[in-house]
This record gives structure tokens, sequence and C-alpha cells, in this order.
């Protein structure tokens, strides 16, 4: 993968620097031979040499580590010039921030002379660095010879020395500059290219990505005393008192930039409640640290919160890993990074892994490979929540669409009931309730069309007016009911009589009105001649017999529906008035 690769080569970079700024002096062996605790605060020990607590170190080396130290150290330098000529040095202590440095070089004769009284609680002029690190200027006798360094700090106590030629001293300082060029440089470039997607996309993780690498940026200038060098010189107390603070701060912002990277706070409520519960122990720990305002306590503090909180934030990823895309997979190892660096570097200032370049550095190269790791995350972070975003648009859709369907199928059911309702309704309309057979409006409508046929296509028709006798009289003797009963039966009978295609109506009352296309006088009183017999022969018990009258009507040219029905209307008034119980036509009367 491309991140890989660069983080390798940059690392390389870093590798390169580290050997080169290693290399010792040529003609020259040395070590530290021997150490010897002291008061702390005593500035003005000019003989060493009188110190009875002198204890001579089985391994030689050119590191003194102790921790975290109340007390002062004495470190005694066995020099060995090889050459027969003395040998101009430089002697550098390769970390900023111890506070009193004071370098003697015994004379052959025992005597002491003081060469450098350096170090960050000294006034700046004194402090005598080069480029960072406290130096002094050496000559070096030939053949065996002693150097004696009396170190102090409130911070820890390591004291990697390099002996190197005054040439030597400014290639360090040339590769030391490439280092933190690279460094921060890296670091600022990544930082303005995140401002400028802000200022592009106005997402505020971008914001928050520029404030972690800067507040780390901040803490390791602090802690490489370039803080010191550039801002603080006049102050050097703050500039000391301000790495463990500084350290919070990141940690502050680290939580909030992870936190939103990973969207915690939405998905992940409990890791969420963790982390604010984390940040709280956080924040009561920096007011207590304030509180003891003990430069040891401070400075252990903060480192041993540094510890815990790379553990927080992987423990976090960790958990996450793959559930965000590529995003967490590289905050994952981003993190894991800057925790390993954080350790390593963390347990060379606290003695337990032997100093190099490489462990003391661990802490930046593990960041910059988490710069670059959450730059990515980022970046992917942005292509995720575009992907989410369109996952959900689709969604969204596939949903709108559905509704689509799902309302189109309820409006054709509801059209379709509607227009079974409707015709119903029609047909409810036309339909005499009690007979079930046209009501006289569905009767004028038929026989409307038939009228209009006859003059289209000539088709004649006929149609019989039938009237029941003495209904009245049914009703009186029986009831309204049994009335009812009758008039159906006659229904009943009237329609089992007719043809499919004749329309019967019930005109109104005991009346009913029969058109019979297509038939001629002849054959409608054919018709009403069966319904005749079957009514009268019919049993509509308790009514003893059922009679009708009939008046019958045939088109002829010029009527109209009116007519038509008042000619029938007149045989039947003539069935009535001849007797009943007969039918009655225009040519004929029976
Ligand atoms: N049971 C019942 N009776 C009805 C209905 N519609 C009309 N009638 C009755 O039918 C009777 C019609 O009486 P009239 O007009 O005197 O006719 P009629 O008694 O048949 O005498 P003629 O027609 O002269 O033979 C009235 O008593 C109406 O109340 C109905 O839907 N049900």
């Amino acid at each position: 993968m491309h991140i890989h690769r660069w983080v390798f080569i940059l690392s390389l970079v870093f590798f390169s620097v580290m050997v080169q700024a290693d290399s010792g002096l040529a003609g020259v062996t040395w070590h530290i031979e021997a150490i010897a605790e002291d008061q702390p605060f005593r500035q003005h020990v000019d003989d060493p040499i009188a110190l009875s607590n002198w204890q001579v170190l089985d391994q030689p080396s050119h590191v003194l580590t102790q921790g975290f130290s109340a007390s002062a150290y004495w470190l005694r330098l066995s020099l060995e010039n090889l050459q027969e000529r003395p040998l101009s040095a430089v002697l550098m202590i390769e970390v900023p921030w111890l506070d009193y440095i004071d370098v003697y070089q015994a004379g052959y004769d025992e005597s002491m002379q003081r060469l450098a009284a350096m170090g960050d609680l000294r006034p700046y002029q004194r402090a005598n660095f080069a480029f960072t690190f406290p130096k002094v200027e050496v000559v070096i006798p030939a053949g065996q010879s002693y150097l004696y360094l009396r170190v102090e700090s409130q911070e820890a106590l390591i004291v990697p020395i390099a002996l190197v030629s005054p040439q030597q001293h400014t290639e360090v300082a040339i590769y030391q500059g490439v280092y933190f060029g690279l460094l921060y440089g890296g670091l600022l470039i990544i930082s303005v290219y995140n401002v400028f997607l802000f200022l592009i996309f106005r997402n505020r993780d971008n914001l928050y990505y520029v404030l972690f690498v800067a507040t780390f940026i901040l803490g390791s200038a602090s802690y490489n005393g370039l803080l010191y060098h550039f801002g603080l010189h006049q102050y050097p107390k703050v500039a000391t008192e301000i790495h463990p603070h500084l350290f919070f701060l990141y940690q502050y912002v680290g939580l909030i930039f992870i936190s939103r990277l990973l969207n915690i706070k939405n998905d992940y409520p409990i890791v969420y409640k963790l982390i604010k519960g984390f940040a709280g122990l956080l924040v009561i720990t920096h007011i207590v640290m304030i509180a003891v305002n003990s430069a040891y306590f401070s400075q252990t503090v903060s480192v041993v919160t540094s510890g815990f909180y790379g553990l927080v934030l992987f423990s976090t990823c960790v958990y996450i890993f793959g559930k965000r895309g590529l995003t967490s997979v590289l905050a994952t190892y981003g993190v894991f990074s800057s925790l390993i660096g954080t350790l390593i570097t963390t347990l060379t200032v606290v003695s337990v892994v032997p100093y190099t370049f490489a462990t003391f550095r661990s802490i930046e190269f593990g960041f910059v490979i988490d710069a670059v790791l959450l730059s990515f995350a980022l970046a992917a972070n942005k292509k995720y929540m575009f992907k989410v975003r369109e996952r959900m648009q689709t969604y969204l859709l596939q949903q709108e669409n559905l509704k689509k369907i799902e309302l189109e199928a309820l409006v054709k059911e509801r059209t379709e009931n509607l227009e079974s309702v409707n015709q119903k309704l029609t047909r409810l309309a036309v339909t005499d309730e009690l007979t079930q057979l046209l009501n006289r409006s569905g009767g004028n409508t038929s026989l409307q069309d038939s009228i209009n046929c006859y003059y289209r296509y000539n088709r004649i028709f006929s149609i019989m007016m039938i009237d029941i006798d003495f209904f009245k009289k049914v009703n009186d003797s029986y009831g309204h009911q049994v009335g009812d009963a009758v008039l159906v039966a006659v229904a009943k009978i009237i329609k089992d009589s007719v043809r499919a295609c004749d329309v019967c109506c019930r005109w109104g009352g005991e009346e009913f009105l029969i058109v019979c296309p297509e038939s001629d006088m002849a054959g409608a009183k054919r018709v009403a001649s069966e319904i005749l017999t079957k009514v009268r022969e019919s049993k509509m018990h308790p009514v003893e017999t059922i009679t009708l009258s009939i008046g019958l009507a045939e088109v002829k040219p010029g009527d109209d529906i009116n007519s038509v029905i008042a000619n029938a209307d007149s045989q039947l008034y003539r069935a009535k008035t001849e007797g009943r119980n007969r039918i009655s036509s225009v040519v004929e009367s029976s």
C-alpha cells in the first residue's frame, strides 16, 4: 500500500540521520566510568574528587539514565586520547531539558577547571545551547584524562553524551536541522493541506486534525527544547514547567479528534461514555497536578497518563476496527504506532529501555506515522461518508418507489371499489327495491332506447302496461306485507314469462311496464296472455286469486315515449272498465 511505502521511506531517512549523528570522535575512546549521587540545589561543588560515594559502573556507557530523580548526579568520564597531541572536541548532552549541567576538567595535578555551567534553568546566555543541545568545547590532552559532569533536573535525568570533533559537531547540527525540518516540515505540510481541505469542504474534522497535529508539534517542540530556544528563552522556568500541560492538551485534543473521526458519539454511545469518563479522569489528574505543584510529580503524572491515553485510544480503535471501512483500519494502525512510540520513549526516559537515538525519538517516529495515517483516515472517512450517503439515498429512493407502487395499487383498488360502488349505485338508481325489476326511471330509459332504435333501425316494439286488479282490497284484507309478497310474486311471474331481451319495470304501485323489442302487437299479446293465465292460476296464499288487467300498444310512426305509454294506458283503462282480468289492445280486446 502507498501509505506504508511512504512511512517506510520517512522512517529510513530518520534512521540514517540517527546513524550519522551517533558517530564518534576519531582517535579518542571514552566512557562514563563512575557516578556519584549528590544533593540537589548545590550549584558550587568544585571538588568532585572529594566525594566519597563514587560508584564505578560495571558497564562502561555513553549515557546516564536515572529516570525521574530529585538528586543531582556526578559523572566521571574517562578519556583516552590515542594521538600524541591534544585534540579539540565538542562535548554535547543530547537532551535539551536538563536544568543544570556543570562540566569540569581535571588537570594532571588533580586541579579542577570548570569548563561550562549550562542547562535550561540557567540564564539563556549562559545555557550554552547549540542547536537545541547544550554543548561545551573541550581540549582533550594526549593520553588518559578525566572530565567531570554534574547534572541536575526536575525532568527525566537522562544524560546521553556525545563527544565529537568540531567538524562533526557542525554535521550533527545539519543532521539535526534535517531531522527537525523533516519532522516539523512534514507535519506542517499535512496541517496546511488539511486547512485547505477544511476551507474547501467545510468539514470541521480537518480543523480538529490540524489542532491535534499542532498540539503535538507544540509538545514536541517543548520537549526538544525548541520552545525554550525560539520563544521562551527569557522565561526558562515557564519553558520547563509547560511540558506536562502540553502533554495534557495533546491528550484532550487527541480524544476529541478520534471521537469525531470515528463518529463514536452517535455510533458507539457506550464507548463514548467510557472516553468521556477517561477525559474526566484526565481533567481531575491535571487539576491535582496543578495543585500539588511539584515538578517531579507533574513529569511523572504526564508520562503515566499519556500511556493510559494511548491504551484507551488504541482499545477504542481495535473495538471499531473494520466497522467504518478503511478509516477505522488506518486510525487503528496510526494510534498503535503512536502508542508504541510513546511507550518506547517513556521506557527510555525512565531507564527501562537503553538510550539510543531511535528509542529516544520513538515518540516522534510514532507520531509522524500516526499523523500520516490519520490524514489518510480523514480522506477515507470522507469517502466512507459519501458512500453511506449514497447508500442512504438509494435506500430512500427505493422506499419512495415502493411507496409509490403501494400507493398506485391502493389507488387502483380504491378506483375499482369506487367503480363497483358506482355500478351498484347506478343499478340501485334504476332498480325497484321490492321486486328487483327496473324502476320507473329505468323503464323510461329503456323505452327511450327502443324509440330511438325504432327511428334509427326501424325496429318495432310493443309495450304492455300491467295492473293488478283490486289490489287495494288485498292490502286492506291481508295487510301491506301480504300485498308486498303478491307484488314480488307477480313480478317474478312476469320476469319468468318474458324473453331475456324484454325489459320489465315496476311503473309504480301495483303497475308494471314491459317493453318487448322486435315484437308486434300479436307477439306481445301472446306473452300478455301467458302472464295473465299464470298469475290467475298461481297460488298466492292467503289471497284466493289475483287477476291482472293488461293494456297493449305497438309503436307506430310519429310516436314518442309519451304517446306509446298513453296508448297502452288507455288500453289498460279499457281493460279495467270492461271488467278486468283481460288484455286490451288498439285493434281488439279480449
Ligand atoms: N302492499 C303494497 N301496496 C301498494 C304498493 N304500492 C301501491 N300499493 C297499493 O296498491 C293499491 C292500489 O289501489 P287502487 O289504485 O285503488 O287500485 P286497485 O285496488 O288495484 O283497483 P283497480 O286497479 O281499479 O283494480 C293502493 O291501496 C296502494 O296503497 C306497494 O309497494 N305495496
